[in-house]
């Protein structure tokens, strides 16, 4: 998908939540554990009840390369449930050396179809690149993460900066609104503006809400731009909002809240509409 077909979607939908789809076999609703691939029965009750509210469907492959082959199985057939037109997001947090990052490319772009896969900046820019060489694909870049841990790296002053700093700008360099997004978390209010500031067109996609707390209202306030360039993630919020027969329709509520405000936000900061 390319940045034009995913503004109109946000507009269209007036949304740009992210529905998560952390699907632990622990925690799903005991009846579907008959099923013959019960994370699959489960996504697809999920995908169903909220493809109206969202945009995009983050599978974060931790869930699914966990349990080996099975795991590859649920997550072919959940990818391709997902109805065209929804933005796809591997959370996988690749990057290694050139040649290594090109075949995990690859892997989440031509074996499995997603629109776009995470990428973790440690090892700069020739395990970065392979991601962007890919038409209409998306590399989403670890900027400054949701988690306590984004203290140890991302929040040390090199010089005069902070280490997510220099990642940012550096990945403005390598890529370009049209294949790079960052990950900001949701959690780090404080640099919200400033990020923005910093990057002004490019997509964020912000875990963060939800479980750990971070406000929709923050985001959104402070780091929406014209085009709206946030995505945000929800996972256990929404997947988990019920754990009963009728788990589908709680997840379907949450999600319609979300969207719901979303709207309201979306009215009020971008100003053209389609
Ligand atoms: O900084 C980051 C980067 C990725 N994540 C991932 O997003 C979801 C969040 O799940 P919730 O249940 O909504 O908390 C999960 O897949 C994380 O691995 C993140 O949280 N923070």
């Amino acid at each position: 998908m390319n940045r034009q077909e995913l503004v109109n979607l946000i507009k269209e939908k007036q949304s740009y939540l992210c529905v998560g789809l952390d699907t632990d076999i622990q925690k799903i609703p005991k009846h579907l554990l008959s099923h013959a691939d019960p994370v699959f029965a489960f996504n697809k009750a999920i995908i169903d009840a909220t493809k109206d509210f969202c945009v995009a469907y983050k599978i974060n492959t931790a869930f699914y390369e966990s349990m080996g082959i099975r795991g590859w199985e649920s997550l072919q057939r959940t990818i391709d449930y997902i109805p065209s037109g929804i933005f796809t997001i591997a959370d996988a947090k690749r990057g290694d050396i050139g040649n290594t990052s090109t075949q995990y490319a690859k892997t989440f772009f031509d074996t499995y179809k997603f629109d776009s896969v995470t990428v973790a900046p440690y090892m700069g820019k020739d395990s970065v690149t392979p991601f962007l060489q890919f038409s209409e694909k998306w590399a989403i870049l670890l900027g400054l993460t949701s988690n306590e841990g984004s203290q140890d790296f991302q929040m040390q002053q090199i010089g005069e900066e902070f280490l997510f700093e220099k990642v940012l700008k550096a990945g403005k360099e390598w890529g370009t609104p049209d294949n790079l997004m960052f990950v900001v978390g949701a959690t780090q209010s404080s640099q919200l503006a400033y990020i923005r500031k910093l990057v002004p067109d490019h997509f964020f996609l912000v875990p963060g809400v939800g479980a750990q707390g971070g406000s929709l209202e923050e985001i959104s306030t402070q780091a929406m731009n014209k085009d709206c360039g946030l995505l945000v993630n929800a996972s256990r919020a929404i997947i988990y909002a019920g754990n009963g027969e009728d788990f589908a329709a709680d997840a379907r509520r949450v999600a319609q809240q979300y969207q719901q405000e979303m709207a309201g936000y979306l009215r009020r900061i971008v100003v053209e509409t389609v």
